[in-house]
């Protein structure tokens, strides 16, 4: 709607991180995308996915100004990712979730123009090729991020735990310890439906080195749930005007002829 369309552009316009270059000069694999369900081609050389992920890992929860990160200890192969379209071995570094000021909007991905109220990103590194993530966010297929629609309903278990941790993360830059998370729990029942496509980072730098796998089923969260996210701070503490955590999603962008296919029929 609108309005949404509206609230992201502020925040494009406003939040510091977009005073860069907004785009990828001759970015033609720019993500978020409407992915358009009768125009995704089913392909049966893709594998399951292979989701192993060691909760011993989880290190830390922090707020960095436009969502907040739980970040894992990516120095092993310990919490991986591979199959799918993957070909390689690919290390969860964090996740973080994207979402809107209302229940009517904030996934960055959309399924035939459906929004939903927030997506979570789980953000894996390619360790066959890359010794860091860094290096592996400027190179092709550098990069693999689950999306996972994230729709109100029952509460969730497993989030709870993350949201109790939400209050001591408030303003930028606060950081707190935070172990033995499941980053597993958040998935979906069924992870053998998703979309994948070629596309970018949906924050600068923008490059274009992520193989999105965005999941058929999504997750379902209590209202109560979400307005924790919503009482985050995109501002410091120090800061005279405190501005809340809502709408930190991209705009979706345009397909450039890039096909979308289905792990399922
Ligand atoms: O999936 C994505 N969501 C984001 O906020 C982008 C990002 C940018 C840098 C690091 C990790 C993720 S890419
Ligand atoms: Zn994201």
């Amino acid at each position: 709607c609108f309005k949404m369309q509206e609230a992201a552009e502020h925040n494009m316009k406003m939040h510091p991180m977009w005073q860069g270059p907004l785009t990828v000069p001759g970015g033609d694999h720019q993500s978020p995308i409407d992915i358009v369900v009768r125009k995704s081609v089913f392909d049966s050389e893709l594998k399951p996915l292979v989701i192993d992920y060691d909760p011993k890992t989880c290190q830390q929860i922090w707020n960095n100004g436009y969502s907040f990160l739980v970040e894992y200890d990516d120095t092993t192969d310990k919490s991986t990712l591979k199959g799918g379209p993957l070909q390689d071995t690919y290390r969860l570094c964090q996740f973080h979730f994207h979402w809107g000021e209302s229940n009517a909007w904030g996934s960055e991905h959309t399924v035939d123009r459906r929004l939903f109220p927030a997506e979570l990103h789980l953000v894996h590194w390619n360790s066959d090729k890359y010794s860091l993530f860094e290096e592996a966010v400027m190179e092709e297929n550098g990069l693999a991020v689950i999306g996972v629609f994230l729709k109100v309903g029952k509460r969730h278990e497993g989030l709870q735990k993350l949201v109790d941790a939400l209050p001591a993360i408030r303003h930028k830059s606060s950081v707190v310890e935070f172990n033995r998370f499941d980053a597993a729990c958040l998935l979906p029942t069924n992870t053998d439906d998703y979309w994948t496509y070629h596309g970018s980072l949906t924050t600068p730098p923008l490059t274009e080195s992520v193989s999105w796998i965005v999941m058929k089923q999504h997750i379902e969260v209590s209202h109560d749930q979400l307005a924790v996210f919503r009482s985050l701070l995109f501002t410091s503490a120090e800061e005279e005007v405190q501005k809340s955590m809502v709408n930190n999603f991209r705009v979706q962008q345009s397909l450039c002829g890039r096909t979308v296919r289905s792990s399922f029929t």
